[in-house]
């Protein structure tokens, strides 16, 4: 992945960036948290840093991690928010706890919004709002949202990025940036996940959640998509009234999805709400390989015929069609019950790992495929399959693609929430029909010539390539200058392995050499002789190599390499 370039910070702000470095490991230690820094050590392993947590805290561990974020501010919260997505890489504890985490943070007062609003539009508020209400309707970490109407008499809202925001972000992204850098190298975690590419991933969300151009242009591709779609609304967005840190949009009114009982008196039938919130998500992903990535409950407004009101495009999941073929490609594993497809498909995903042991791994995918038998897809929720899947890739230390993850998760919520709203609610029988349709467009004539003659072209390449190839290859091999570079961890492990017993050894003789000296010169000269200071000098010797050889002896003995 490209790593997005980060402002150099000022020597004032770097400053401050090793105070607030400070604060946050402070922070950290004082919940218990101080495992996420255990130094790498052969054999050391999370189960027992886990244990060491649950012993030392009062509360479960994930409250303790919940709590510290929230002690760190804005930014922490987010970074807790985008990590309750990653079914891949935490247990399911964790992922409860940080889903339950709300960036609604006081309000900035509203004079110091205003002063945004008219910089920003360059203009005086009330020529272009005959009415704004002062009282926010939402107050997050990034930007507050206000009710307003136009003088044309179109009511909308308008977000507003907090002053300020944005700098307290970047600072601490710096320093997420060098904590990670430093994990990466020293620390458990770091021994098995890209700990730098998360943080990567997570800066270029977050910084494009500050760009509310690229949220209107969101907006505008949703719109486009879902045009012809009646159960489906988009925001129309005001582009006169929205640059990069304002943006002005259509308001909508209706009934909270989550809001059931006002669902139930305004007599909307759910079954029809829960079946229209699916095919949001499958038309997103299966047709448009665009999908709101956080399609949680608060986002939607219920309009009398049951349809939907969306609102905010801030996380936006992008899928490249190979990425939608892989991911259908495991639900049909799944649905094959095949772990040996399940496991290709999921090494072919671009995932991250630094070891894995694919027999065993396939192994106990199989045996959870096992657990399954004689359940029918229609038993089964997604979220029960998806989330026992990504409990294995966790155990494995398997780091999945953010893109895939996020889709996953995009999925398990638009499920539970139609499930919440009709209990009978069954995911792989309402999607079967949506995958259906894909793969047949996959495989339609349009879809596959561009394939076919892309694949043909590479054919040609290569053959026409092949016959210089081989014959460099084998002129290297005849003179004997075929190199083959082998550079893997487990290679540089047992290197320095060899490094550390081929140490003791030499420190083993060179010992040896010194007592046998100093026996030597015992026996050559007589101790009555000797000056006060080559009694001391010889004392200290040989007391240093008996100390040097039990402590040789003892590490020899602890590895276990005698
Ligand atoms: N088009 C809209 N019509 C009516 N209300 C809206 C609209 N857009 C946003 N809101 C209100 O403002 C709230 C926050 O909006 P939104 O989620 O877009 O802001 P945000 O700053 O991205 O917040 P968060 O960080 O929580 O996602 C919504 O839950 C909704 O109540």
């Amino acid at each position: 992945m490209v790593r997005p370039p980060y402002p150099r910070l000022p020597w004032l702000v770097r400053r401050n960036v090793f105070l607030r470095s400070q604060q946050i490991l402070a922070v950290l230690m004082r919940h218990g948290m101080d495992w996420l820094f255990t130094r790498f050590a052969p054999g050391a392993d999370e189960s027992q840093l886990a244990r060491r947590v649950f012993t030392r805290a009062r509360r479960t561990p994930a409250e303790e991690f919940v709590s510290a974020l929230v002690e760190l501010g804005p930014t922490f919260i987010k970074f807790g928010q985008a990590l309750s997505s990653r079914l891949d890489l935490l247990p399911p504890e964790y992922i409860a706890e940080l889903s339950k985490l709300q960036d609604l943070v006081p309000p900035t007062p509203y004079e110091q919004i205003m002063t945004v609003l008219t910089n920003e539009l360059k203009r005086d508020p009330k020529d272009i709002f005959i009415q704004f209400d002062p009282q926010p309707l939402a107050s997050a970490s990034i930007g507050q949202v206000y009710a307003a109407t136009l003088w044309s008499g179109e009511e909308v809202v308008v977000k507003i990025v907090r002053p300020g925001a944005q700098e307290v972000f970047e600072q601490d992204i710096q320093i997420l940036t060098d904590l990670a850098e430093w994990a990466s190298n020293h620390t458990v975690l770091g021994r098995f996940y890209d700990l730098r590419m998360l943080v990567d991933e997570f800066a270029f969300t977050v910084r494009a959640e500050f760009d509310y151009l690229r949220e209107g242009q969101n907006i505008e591709a949703f719109r486009t998509n879902f045009a012809d779609d009646p159960v489906v609304h988009i925001p129309k967005v005001y582009w006169d009234y929205t640059t990069r840190q304002v943006i002005t949009m259509e308001r909508f009114s209706g009934i909270k999805l989550n809001d059931l009982p006002a669902l139930d008196n305004a007599g909307i039938d759910r079954r029809t709400i829960a079946e229209n919130l699916m095919h949001f998500a499958l038309r997103q992903i299966f047709e448009f390989g665009l999908y709101h990535a956080d399609p949680h409950a608060g986002n939607f407004f219920v309009q009398p015929d049951g349809s939907l009101a969306v609102m905010d495009f801030g996380m936006i999941g992008r899928l490249t069609p190979g990425m939608k073929r892989t991911f259908l490609g495991i639900a049909e594993a799944i649905s094959r019950r095949d772990a040996e497809i399940l496991v290709d498909e999921l090494i072919s995903a671009n995932i991250f790992y630094r070891e894995l042991d694919r027999r065993a791994f396939t192994r106990e995918m199989e045996r959870l495929f096992d657990r399954f038998t004689g359940l029918s897809l229609k038993d089964l929720t997604g979220a029960q399959v998806m989330g026992e899947i990504m409990q294995l890739v966790m155990q494995n230390h398997l780091q999945l693609p953010g893109e895939l993850v996020a889709m996953t998760r995009a999925i398990i919520i638009s499920e539970g929430t139609g499930m919440m709203l009709y209990p009978g609610f069954q995911l792989f029988t309402f999607a079967a029909p949506y995958v259906k349709r894909f793969w047949q467009e996959e495989r339609s004539m349009r879809n596959m010539l561009p394939r076919i003659s892309a694949a043909a072209m590479d054919g040609m390449e290569l053959t026409m390539e092949l016959p210089r190839r081989v014959t460099r290859l084998l002129s290297r091999l005849e003179r004997g200058q075929l190199e083959v570079n082998i550079n893997t961890e487990e290679l540089n492990d047992l290197v320095s392995k060899f490094q550390k017993m081929t140490n003791r050894m030499t420190l083993g003789m060179i010992l040896s050499a010194v007592i046998v000296a100093l026996s030597l010169i015992m026996v050559v000269y007589k101790p009555e002789t000797w000056q006060p200071l080559g009694e001391f000098i010889f004392g200290f010797a040989l007391i240093s190599s008996i100390v040097f050889g039990i402590w040789l002896i003892w590490s020899i003995i602890r590895t276990g390499r005698t």
